[in-house]
C-alpha cells in the first residue's frame, strides 16, 4: 500500500503548485490509474512515490514506513519503473538487460538466467529466440516487453508506470496491456499507472484518480467515474472521449460477434454499449454475452470493439 498524505510539489517560487495537497492511497495488489489532461501533475505525482522527484511538502508512505527513511537505492530497488520509451541498454543484449538489476544485487550466475528465462516467457518473448537480440533488433512493442521484463526482474513489489503503452500502435498496445494485466493478476503488484487515455484506464484500473491542475477531482471505481462523476469537471473529462460518448447510440446487438459466451455476464441486444461498458467494468470482464429475443444468445461483445461505430466498417 503506498500512501500520499498532503503532498506537494512546487517548481518554482512563482508558479502555481504543480501538485497540490494531494491525499491519497494506492491498495496492495491493485492497480491505481493517475488520470487527467496534460499538465495535471500526473508524472510529478508518480516521481514523487519513487523520489525521482522530491516533494516540496507532504510525506508518501510504502507500507506504513515515511520513504525519507528509505535510501533512494533502496526505495528504488522496491519499485520497478516503466516510462514511454523505455530507455534499454543499446549495447547489451535483452538478455542482459533483464539481467541488470539481479545482477547488480549479486545474484548467482544461475539464477540470474533463470529468471531472465522467466521473465521473458512472462511478457510473450520465446527466451531462446530474444535473449541474445539488441534492442536495435526489436520492434517498438518488444522493446517495451523487455522493459516491463526488466522492471519486474528483482521482484518489485511495486510496479510504477508513465505511459508505458504511450507510443506503442494500437494493436501492439493491446496486446502488452492484456500482458501486463495477466501479469499483475498472477503476481499481485501494486501498480501505479499514468496515463491520458480514458479506455486504458478504464480497462486497466481498479482505482482510478483523476487529477485536474494538481488536485484530486475524483478517486474511485471506474464505474464511479462514469456513471457517477463527483463534478460538471469529471463528467467532461470522462464523457469527452469520443469513442465513449457514441456508446449511448449503440446497440451491443450491433457490435455481437461468435465467440465462448461461457460465464459472462448477459445483456439484452437492445441495450446500449454504454451500459455493456458499465456491466464489464462492474464484472472485471472484458466481454458480455449479447442475448436475443427468447433469450438465447447470439453473440459476444466485446471491450475492444465498443469504441468502433459499427456503422462506419473501420471495426
Ligand atoms: N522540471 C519542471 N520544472 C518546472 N515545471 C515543471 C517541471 N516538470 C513539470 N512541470 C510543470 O508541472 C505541471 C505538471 O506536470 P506533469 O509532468 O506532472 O504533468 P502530467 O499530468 O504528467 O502531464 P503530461 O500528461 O503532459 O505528461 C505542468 O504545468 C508542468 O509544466
Amino acid at each position: 500500500m503506498i500512501e500520499l498524505q498532503g503532498l506537494t510539489k512546487s517548481y518554482g517560487d512563482t508558479a502555481a503548485a504543480a501538485v497540490r495537497d494531494l491525499s491519497l492511497t494506492f491498495p496492495a495488489g491493485r492497480v491505481t490509474a493517475l488520470l487527467g489532461p496534460s499538465g495535471c501533475g500526473k508524472t510529478t505525482t508518480l516521481r514523487m512515490i519513487n523520489r525521482l522527484i522530491q516533494p516540496t511538502s507532504g510525506t508518501v508512505r510504502l507500507a506504513g514506513r515515511d520513504t525519507r527513511e528509505l535510501s533512494p537505492e533502496a526505495l528504488r530497488r522496491g519499485m520497478g519503473y516503466v516510462i514511454q520509451r523505455v530507455g534499454l541498454f543499446p549495447h547489451l543484449t535483452v538478455g542482459r538487460n533483464v539481467a541488470a538489476v539481479p545482477e547488480l544485487l549479486g545474484w548467482p550466475a544461475a539464477r540470474v538466467r533463470a529468471r531472465v528465462d522467466e521473465l521473458l516467457g512472462l511478457v510473450g518473448l520465446e527466451p531462446g529466440v530474444y535473449r541474445g537480440k539488441r534492442p536495435a533488433e526489436l520492434s517498438g512493442g518488444q522493446a517495451q516487453r523487455v522493459g516491463v521484463a526488466r522492471a519486474l526482474a528483482a521482484d518489485p513489489p511495486v510496479l510504477l508506470m508513465d505511459e508505458p503503452f504511450g507510443a506503442l500502435d494500437p494493436l501492439a498496445r493491446e496486446a502488452l496491456q492484456g500482458k501486463v494485466l495477466e501479469i499483475q493478476r498472477r503476481l499481485a503488484k501494486t501498480v501505479v499507472l499514468v496515463t491520458h487515455d480514458i479506455p486504458e484506464a478504464l480497462r486497466m484500473a481498479d482505482q482510478i484518480a483523476l487529477m485536474q491542475s494538481g488536485e484530486l477531482a475524483q478517486f474511485g471505481s471506474p464505474d464511479d467515474l462514469v456513471r457517477r462523476p463527483a463534478s460538471a469537471f469529471v463528467a467532461q473529462f470522462m464523457g469527452q472521449d469520443a469513442a465513449l460518448e457514441q456508446l449511448g447510440g449503440v446497440r451491443v446487438g450491433a457490435l455481437a460477434r461468435p465467440g465462448d459466451a461461457h460465464g459472462l455476464p448477459r445483456l439484452p441486444a437492445e441495450a446500449d454499449a454504454r451500459t455493456a461498458l458499465a456491466l464489464m467494468l462492474r464484472q472485471g470482464t472484458d466481454a458480455v454475452a449479447v442475448v436475443g429475443e427468447g433469450g438465447a444468445v447470439v453473440g459476444v461483445a466485446r471491450f475492444r470493439d465498443l469504441g468502433h461505430d459499427p456503422r462506419s466498417g473501420d471495426a
